[in-house]
C-alpha cells in the first residue's frame, strides 16, 4: 500500500554553532507519486533523504509517512544507496532474505527473496555470491533487498550513478515498473538531469547554503519518459534553467545553461 510523505518546517544544523545545512524545507509527496531531487553538490539532498528515512533527526521540523512521525529507520520506508552493501559470505538469496529477517518475516522468507530476485532478472543466480556479480547485478540484488519487504516508500540515494548507461537505463525502467505495480511512493536523489526527467512525476530543485527547495516542477511528459522522445529535451531544458536559477540565488551570478550543465555533472 502506498503512503504519502510530508516534510514540514524542517531545519537542520549538524552542530549548534554551524550554519544550517537545511532550512525551512516543506515538501509533500503524494501516495504512489515519484519525486526526483536535484541540486548543486553539497546542497543537502542526501541529508534530506536520510532524514526522511529516519537515519538523522532534524534539528527542528517533522517528517511524517502517512500519519506516522518518522523517528527511526523502518522497512516500510526503505533507503537504497549508491553502493550495494552486500555480505560476501552469503548467497544473494540470503542477502535478500536478510532484509526480510530484519523486518520480522517468518520461514517463507527465502522463497519470497527468490521470487523478488526473479522479478529483478536474477532468478538464475540465487545461489551466486555477490562478488561473482557485476556492479549492475549487485545493485539489482540491493534493489531486491529493498523491495522484498514491501515498503510503502522507497528512498533512492543516487543508486545508479556508478553504472554504465545501458545498465542504468534498464534499472531505471525496472524500478519504475515495480513501484507502479506495487503503488510504492518513490523519492530519488540524482545528479543526472536526464534521470530526474525519467524518474520523477515531479522534480524538486534545491538551492544551497542553506539547503532548501528552490522549485518544484511538474513533469509534463507522460511515461515512458526516454531521451529522444518528443517533449523530453524541452522538459530537460526547463529543469536545467531552474537549476541555473537555484544556483543564481546562491551566487548572484547569472550562469549560462552551459555553466549550469557543468555544475550538474561535476
Ligand atoms: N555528518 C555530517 N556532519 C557535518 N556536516 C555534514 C554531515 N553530513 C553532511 N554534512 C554537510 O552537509 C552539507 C550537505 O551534504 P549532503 O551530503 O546532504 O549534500 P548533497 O547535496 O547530497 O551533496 P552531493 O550532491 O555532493 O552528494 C555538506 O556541506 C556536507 O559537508
Amino acid at each position: 500500500m502506498s503512503t504519502s510523505v510530508h516534510v514540514a518546517e524542517l531545519t537542520h544544523r549538524f552542530n549548534k554553532q554551524a550554519e544550517p545545512v537545511l532550512s525551512d524545507v516543506n515538501l509533500r509527496v503524494d501516495a504512489g507519486e515519484t519525486l526526483a531531487i536535484v541540486g548543486e553538490s553539497g546542497c543537502g539532498k542526501s541529508t534530506l533523504l536520510h532524514m526522511i528515512a529516519g537515519m538523522v533527526m532534524p534539528s527542528t521540523g517533522t517528517v511524517s509517512i502517512g500519519n506516522e512521525p518518522v523517528r527511526a529507520p523502518n522497512p516500510r520506508w526503505n533507503i537504497m544507496f549508491q553502493r550495494a552493501a552486500l555480505y560476501p559470505w552469503l548467497s544473494i538469496v540470503d542477502n535478500v532474505a536478510l532484509g526480510l529477517e530484519f523486518a520480522g518475516a517468518g520461514r517463507e522468507r527465502r522463497h519470497r527473496a527468490a521470487a523478488m530476485l526473479e522479478r529483478v532478472g536474477l532468478g538464475d543466480r540465487v545461489d551466486a555470491r555477490p562478488q561473482d556479480l557485476s556492479g549492475g547485478q549487485q545493485q539489482r540484488v540491493a534493489l531486491a533487498r529493498s523491495l522484498v519487504v514491501s515498503p510503502s516508500v522507497i528512498l533512492l540515494d543516487e543508486p545508479f550513478s556508478a553504472l554504465d548507461t545501458f545498465t542504468r537505463s534498464d534499472l531505471q525502467a525496472e524500478v519504475l515498473s515495480i513501484v507502479a505495480e506495487q503503488g510504492i511512493t518513490l523519492i530519488q536523489v540524482t545528479h543526472d538531469l536526464d534521470e530526474a526527467v525519467i524518474m520523477g512525476d515531479r522534480i524538486a530543485v534545491m538551492e544551497r547554503a542553506p539547503g532548501r527547495i528552490h522549485s518544484l516542477i511538474d513533469n509534463r511528459m507522460p511515461p515512458p519518459r526516454q531521451p529522444g522522445r518528443p517533449g523530453f529535451a524541452g522538459m530537460r531544458d526547463e529543469l536545467l534553467a531552474a537549476f541555473g536559477r537555484a544556483r543564481r540565488n546562491l551566487s548572484g551570478a547569472d550562469p549560462s545553461p552551459v555553466a549550469a550543465s557543468v555544475a550538474v555533472n561535476a
